[in-house]
């Protein structure tokens, strides 16, 4: 593994642009179109229900019920493969991974809006642990109060980016959409819920 820090101030973001083998991102990718539960999950935002703009499902260990935008998710059992992916992230990051949001990025169109992952069941300071397979699509981190302080980085497949210690806190961070022809895109960050 060679995770490389990204230069960011308040922040610790690092980057493997080849973290998995070609094969295994490969494997991965069309395991999980098939192995995972995919659905919409709708958000309340401002008092309203939206469906949001991408694929999703929320897997974990009983007792990870994960409550964002007003919604619970309750986590749906671990696929074999995200399992031993789960194993091998855990042991490299020495990090007790319990749950992972996947998310399905259909076409350019799929897209997640600014947010920061700071529920309070990930602990002040959480370790997020990003991994991308299929369509490369560009990621951006902005600054809450340093808008000159961004960063944009484009994830390729088999890449893994890490977020930990005070990134949450400082930055917010999206997945823009394209106007760009680009193909299907999975992603998983791979979470720790504390109990
Ligand atoms: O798809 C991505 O790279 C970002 C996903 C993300 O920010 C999240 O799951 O919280
Ligand atoms: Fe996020």
């Amino acid at each position: 593994m060679s995770l490389q820090r990204l230069p960011l101030v308040d922040a610790d973001v690092s980057f493997d642009p080849h973290w998995l083998a070609e094969n295994e991102a490969e494997r991965l990718l069309r395991g999980l179109r098939e192995e995972v539960a995919w659905e919409t999950h709708h958000v309340r935002l401002f008092g309203r229900e939206h469906a949001s703009p991408r694929l999703s499902c929320w897997i974990g260990d009983p007792g990870t019920a994960y409550r964002y935008s007003g919604t619970l998710f309750e986590p749906r059992p671990w696929p074999s493969s995200l399992q031993r992916l789960r194993e091998r992230l855990s042991a490299e990051l020495d990090v007790g991974f319990n749950s992972v949001l996947a998310n399905r990025y259909r076409d350019g169109r799929d897209c997640m809006g600014w947010h920061s992952d700071s529920e309070p069941e990930l602990g002040p300071a959480p370790l997020i642990a990003s991994v991308s397979l299929g369509a490369t699509r560009r990621f951006v981190l902005k600054h809450r109060d340093r808008p000159q302080e961004k960063l944009a980085i484009d994830l390729p497949h088999g890449s893994l980016l890490v977020m930990a210690g005070a990134t949450q806190r400082h930055y917010r961070h999206a997945l823009p959409r394209t106007a760009k022809a680009v193909g299907e895109r999975i992603n998983l960050t791979f979470r720790q819920i504390l109990g």
